[in-house]
């Protein structure tokens, strides 16, 4: 085999996944195929299911039906601490609403993940990635102590720390200025190629979009178009 078709070169494999809620179908049988080293975002009206793909994708939430690869792990047979174990050090997540751990500092947030995937200069690599998104000034502050668009700072130097194979973020820059938005876009994408690393990105933001090698969208559950940019 070669090409796409290559199973060595695709980082995640969708095949009809869906996903119900009580009677609600939210995914209705998404069918996506992710190379390795491709940047995809993800386009679509509120509630077509973006981010319901994305948590299943990441391995946040399970799908009710069909089959999910990503980065040679099959998740069908995992349960909750499985997902999390295949998750850890591998796969970065960046949410809207960031989950940063309110007892904890910026750099706590963004070294502890980072301990826990085994590095032993944690603090020091937490300080640098905090520095690379504009925060060399806030590493002691409290979540509750940061605006939005910082809060969504540590969140990314969070996710992108250990270096993941796989960075999902969902709307990276919808909390942020047009300067920090194209300075985030930026680091990202610098990361993306130094690692070689699968990026899948949910975004209304057509400069990001731009930057993406291939956008798909959806409508109701579906993938319904895509296009290589
Ligand atoms: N836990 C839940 N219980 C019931 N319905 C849910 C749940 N989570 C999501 N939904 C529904 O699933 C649909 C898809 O939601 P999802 O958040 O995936 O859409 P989205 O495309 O990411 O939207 P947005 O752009 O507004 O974030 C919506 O109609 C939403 O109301």
């Amino acid at each position: 085999m070669h090409g796409s078709s290559d199973p060595t070169h695709i980082a995640i494999q969708a095949r009809n996944v869906t996903l119900s809620l009580g009677q609600t179908n939210i995914l209705k049988g998404v069918d996506l195929s992710i190379r390795r080293g491709e940047s995809l975002g993800i386009l679509g009206p509120s509630g077509s299911g973006k981010s319901s793909l994305m948590a299943i994708l990441s391995g946040l939430e399970r799908a009710s039906a069909g089959e999910v690869r990503v980065a040679d792990i099959d998740y069908g047979p995992l349960d909750e601490d499985g997902l999390a174990r295949a998750r850890r050090g591998r796969i970065g997540i960046v949410l809207q609403s960031f989950h940063l751990l309110p007892t904890m500092t910026a750099i706590e947030n963004v070294a502890v993940p980072l301990e826990l995937a085994g590095a032993r200069d944690a603090f020091a690599r937490a300080a640098a990635e905090l520095e690379a998104v504009g925060l060399g000034r806030r590493l002691h502050h409290y979540p509750a102590q940061l605006s939005g668009g910082e809060q969504q700072r540590v969140a990314i130097a969070r996710a992108v720390a250990p270096g993941p194979e796989i960075l999902f973020a969902d709307e990276p820059t919808g909390n942020l200025d047009g300067v920090t938005s194209g300075a985030i876009i930026n680091l990202i994408f610098a990361r993306q190629a130094a690692n070689g690393a699968t990026l899948v990105i949910i975004t209304h933001d057509p400069a990001l979009a731009e930057r993406c090698s291939r956008i798909v969208e959806m409508r109701d559950g579906l993938i319904v178009a895509e296009r290589q940019t």
